[in-house]
């Protein structure tokens, strides 16, 4: 009784670090929109130089976050938490004090190269402090303080005014955030060293073989295809195009276009872990996966085909952005065993990075060859039929994940209890 009252609060103690950690990496993650405008005025950086300090993040991660998945596999959770924190740390800090453009996102590439990994490492310590129950609420938990990170880094310019008078103090804060994040990690490693996680695999010393990657079953196939369409839609619409989308074909004001976007990060704060502890007390995931991958493509209809209140589609986004993810990944640490969660989820990413990128350059060109603009909001119109498409795609993908994994029997097969 008393030892699992004790391993309760260690399994809790681990995600608070955990969440700790995920909100300085967050703030980083989101910290050059705020500074965009400085830092071409100050430093005379042109728009395709600021959006390659982001898109520099993905393009290594096509590639290299699944060795990072297999790492966690082979080294354990504990050590990549540390390792990538710390690798992270490196990135900011080279951000904050780049001496040119080069270093700046030299910075930024070695923060991508890092924190993808940190994602999936701190991912696989919740799972397996939390092995069977209430991990989606949990890992909604450690998701949502991670959102409280982008929220902060956006709304920064107002909490930390004094600082936007140049570049280098809200990087500095940046790199602050990442070397808290680190020191999160160290004491999570700490805690882990003594206290082993009741569900972590001994690292593995087995040679990695390429053809263990097909020999995911069925229903890991449909939560991948899932996870690229669903994220490539939400992040592509939702982190680049909706602002202006807002603006041109909805007439709202940039702040207010910006206010409607950002409510979605605040909803997910809450909801997240709200969601996750929903599933868990249900013992049901693959059915709320399906009906939060159905709300995208509702609400992309409400705005392209209606003239109906921003706000309906706005909450609609904003419980599916709460609901794929707070299901997605615990239930991919019950479709795939913890000895191969790293792998899973590299993969898994490796393809959402590719899937990012891609919608985010098809949505791009479908505007620019439209001649999308305030003067003409129908030329909106194939990039929103673009998202459409993909995201009833993904929505048909989470229905047959449901029908081929989802019933009670399945999903709580690899409860310890
Ligand atoms: C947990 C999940 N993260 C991802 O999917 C990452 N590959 C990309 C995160 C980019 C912003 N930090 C999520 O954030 O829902």
């Amino acid at each position: 009784m008393t030892s699992t009252r004790s391993n309760t609060t260690i399994a809790w103690l681990v995600c608070a670090l955990v969440a700790a950690a995920q909100f300085g990496n967050y703030y980083v993650y989101d910290s050059i929109g705020p500074v965009a405008d400085l830092l071409q005025q100050q430093r005379g950086f042109s728009d395709t130089q600021v959006g390659l300090l982001n898109a520099i993040y993905s393009l290594p991660n096509v590639v290299l976050i699944l060795v990072g998945g297999i790492l966690v596999d082979r080294f354990g959770a504990a050590r990549m938490t540390v390792l990538t924190a710390g690798v992270c740390l490196l990135g900011a800090l080279l951000t904050a004090f780049s001496p040119s453009f080069e270093v700046m996102a030299a910075g930024r590439l070695l923060f991508g190269i890092g924190a993808e990994t940190f994602g999936i490492a701190t991912m696989a310590a919740v799972a397996q402090y939390f092995a069977g129950a209430q991990v989606a609420f949990a890992m909604g938990l450690t998701l949502a303080i991670g959102r409280l990170g982008s929220f902060s880094a956006d709304m920064s310019p107002t909490w930390f005014a004094s600082a936007y008078q140049n570049w280098q103090p809200p990087l500095m804060i940046a790199a602050a955030s990442a070397a808290t994040a680190f020191a999160a990690a160290l004491v999570y490693a700490g805690i882990a060293r003594r206290h082993p996680a009741p569900g972590a695999p001994a690292p593995s010393a087995e040679r990695f073989e390429w053809r263990d990657l097909l020999h995911f079953g069925r229903a890991y196939w449909y939560l991948l295809a899932l996870c690229v369409l669903w994220y490539s839609v939400i992040l592509a619409f939702r982190s680049t195009f909706s602002i202006k989308y807002f603006q041109h074909v909805h007439g709202l004001d940039l702040a207010a276009a910006g206010a409607m976007n950002g409510y979605v990060y605040l909803a997910a704060v809450f909801a997240t872990p709200a969601f996750g502890w929903l599933c868990d007390r249900l013992r049901r995931y693959a059915p709320f996966l399906a009906f939060g991958a159905l709300l995208l493509p509702l609400a992309l209809a409400v705005l392209a085909l209606t003239h109906w209140s921003l706000w309906i589609s706005t909450v609609l986004i904003g419980i599916s952005y709460s609901l794929v993810p707070a299901v997605m990944w615990p239930l991919t640490s019950k479709l795939v065993g913890p000895e191969r969660f790293g792998t899973a989820i590299g993969l898994m990413w490796v393809a959402q990075n590719a899937g990012i990128s891609g919608a985010n350059l098809v949505a791009g060109w479908l505007n620019d060859r439209a001649a999308a603009g305030p003067q003409n909001p129908a030329g909106y119109e194939p990039m929103m039929l673009f998202f459409g498409v993909a995201s009833v795609l993904g929505a048909a993908c989470a229905a047959a994940l449901w029908l081929s994994a989802g019933d009670k029997e399945h999903e709580q097969a690899r409860r310890p209890h």
